[in-house]
């Protein structure tokens, strides 16, 4: 690795030279004295990640990698550079740091003025490189610190000096949410011992944990011999084994970077830990999977594409609305049969279903034609937009897809919530309906967003569903890592009771006839809201 020389850039740009450090750019201002804001009539916060990695020529990994990822996942991506290399499909060629103090003043352009939600650190060569980002960070605090102890690249090359390890052990590692290191990363962290098995991935992070992280992710990419990718996640309590397939391809430069940003841009959306690690992981998975065939370079290891899903529809996703796991308080389950007995159109049941109070609205017709639908659908995605009500399809990605709606809910039997999340893309809602802890995993490994589980009670709206009862809801909402909502022969005498069970992950109630089975859907629903409303009241 060849050392920084004196900063010549200072010459090519006098209006930003480090001497000018200490003196702020920006006028001390609030908001509402800052004209350029006065502008937009209403501020959309954007899921910002600041990346403080390295350049990669060959724009495969470091922070090319993460300016993709990002924006696939609809953050914003910011860049703080810290080092340029040579690359190619065949290895890393040359490296030369960027001077410390240009680091330290991009830090602080970026940390002071663009409200960063998380960082994520890539390749930090120099121990000195370290103590300036600590001490950015301590001056200015963001939301999460997402650590890749990047040190070596695949094929081989130092990308780090051997002094780092202690920086990285004793200062970063206490401020960090999570570090991710790769088995080989991990051995070096822990002074070189040898890691084969995933009961040595578990230990590893276990020692890691001490260090001082919240969490910690051992990357199994590299192990070898496996027909899955196993990633371990530790908390310091329980160990989280994520698996996935792994995809036989040369293009796997820039996994870590690109697993590491995913999870930075999750987290800066708004997600919980576990859940931006599995988004982050499927994310992964999926553009090697489209990408398993793409030749670019000569060399052993390709890059693959962040951008995969803009090759296919939809495209629409970026979607910021992250999905709220409050919604699914009172969850309304339309049913064409019941509208038709008492004479309700489906756009009308929904908005009196709206107008009575209903958090969530899934659209589930068994017996109407696809373009007839397709048209309805339309029709209730303006109105539950108008409302700022999420609207979900049962089962027809196509009529999603059409109308855009917010989501799909599918059940056991229908196609899988991984594969509609592959047609759906990362931004949308699925929900999976779930009788046993095992199909509750399945869900969540699957990339779900939420649960729906029952039969609780008896119900005729559907044939042939076996009935949970308290004892089978509470089974899966304890093994849930996903927010569940109960279904199943829920009306207003015994909503209450489920809600008083105050089950771990029960967020709601889903009804389809105690609301679509009356005259007055709007007075059903704003009964049965009142009622989980003093439940909720009471707890
Ligand atoms: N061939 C593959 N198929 C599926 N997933 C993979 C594959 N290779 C790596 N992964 C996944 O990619 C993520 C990054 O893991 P990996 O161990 O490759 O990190 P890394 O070695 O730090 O990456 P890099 O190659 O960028 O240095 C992990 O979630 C891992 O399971
Ligand atoms: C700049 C850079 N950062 C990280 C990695 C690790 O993949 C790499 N190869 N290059
Ligand atoms: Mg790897």
């Amino acid at each position: 690795m060849s050392s920084a020389p004196p900063p010549p850039f200072l010459r090519l740009h006098p209006h930003s030279s480090i001497s000018s450090f200490s003196s702020p750019r920006l006028p001390h201002l609030s908001p509402r004295t800052r004209p350029w804001r006065l502008a937009a009539a209403r501020e959309m916060p954007w899921p910002h990640v600041l990346t403080v990695a390295g350049s990669d020529s060959s724009a495969g990994a470091g922070i090319q990698a993460d300016v993709k990822a990002c924006a696939a996942l609809g953050a914003y991506c910011s860049s703080v550079i810290t080092a340029v290399t040579a690359q190619n499909t065949a290895g890393v060629q040359g490296v030369h740091l960027v001077p410390e103090e240009l680091i330290r003043e991009q830090l602080k352009s970026v940390l002071s003025d663009m409200s960063v939600d998380v960082v994520k650190t890539g390749m930090l060569p120099s121990a000195g490189i370290i103590q300036i980002l600590c001490e950015s960070l301590r001056k200015f605090p963001v939301k999460a610190l997402v650590v890749d102890p990047v040190m070596v690249s695949t094929s081989g090359d130092s990308l780090s000096d051997p002094s780092t390890l202690t920086n990285y052990r004793d200062e970063l590692f206490a401020m960090a949410d999570i570090v991710t290191p790769n088995v080989k990363e991990a051995s070096k962290l822990l002074g070189g011992v040898s890691l084969h098995t995933i009961s040595d991935m578990r230990d590893a992070a276990e020692s890691i944990y001490k260090l001082g992280p919240r969490y910690v992710l051992v990357k199994g990419g590299d192990m070898p011999d496996s027909s899955e990718a196993i990633d371990v996640l530790y908390d310091g309590k329980e160990f989280v084994e994520l698996r996935g397939h792994r995809i036989k391809t040369r293009n796997t430069h820039g996994t870590g970077c690109t697993l590491a940003s995913s999870i930075a841009a999750e987290l800066a959306k708004g997600s919980s830990m576990l859940n931006a690690v599995q988004v982050a992981k499927n994310f992964v998975e999926s553009a090697l999977h489209h990408s398993k065939d793409l030749v670019i370079g000569n060399g052993p290891q390709g890059p693959f594409d962040h951008l995969f899903r803009l090759k296919r529809p939809p495209y629409n996703i970026g979607s910021q609305q992250r999905f709220n796991p409050d919604s699914l308080f009172l969850y309304a389950v339309t049913d064409s049969r019941m509208n038709k007995k008492w004479g309700h159109s489906i756009e009308d049941a929904v908005k009196a279903a709206i107008e009575g109070g209903a958090t969530i609205v899934q659209l589930r017709e068994k017996d109407i034609e696809s373009r007839a639908f397709l048209e309805a659908a339309k029709a209730c995605m303006e109105i539950c937009k108008s409302s700022g009500v999420s609207l979900l399809i049962n089962d027809r990605v196509d009529i999603a897809l059409a109308c855009n709606a917010d989501g799909v809910h599918v059940g056991q039997s229908d196609i899988s919530a991984r594969e509609v999340r592959e047609l759906l893309g990362p931004g949308k809602i699925i929900g999976v309906s779930c009788k046993t802890p095992a199909q509750a995993e399945q869900a969540w490994r699957d990339g779900a967003d939420y649960l729906g589980c029952g039969g609780v009670f008896p119900t005729t709206t559907k044939a042939n569903n076996p009935t949970l009862g308290f004892e089978g809801l509470k089974a899966v909402c304890l093994a849930s890592k996903l927010p569940v909502v109960a279904i199943g022969g829920i009306n207003t005498t015994n909503a209450g009771s489920v809600m008083e069970l105050r089950l771990p992950n029960l967020k709601g109630v889903a009804v389809v006839s105690a609301l679509f089975d009356r005259e007055c859907v709007s007075t059903e629903t704003r009964n049965l809201r009142s009622i989980l409303t003093s439940v909720r009241c009471l707890a």
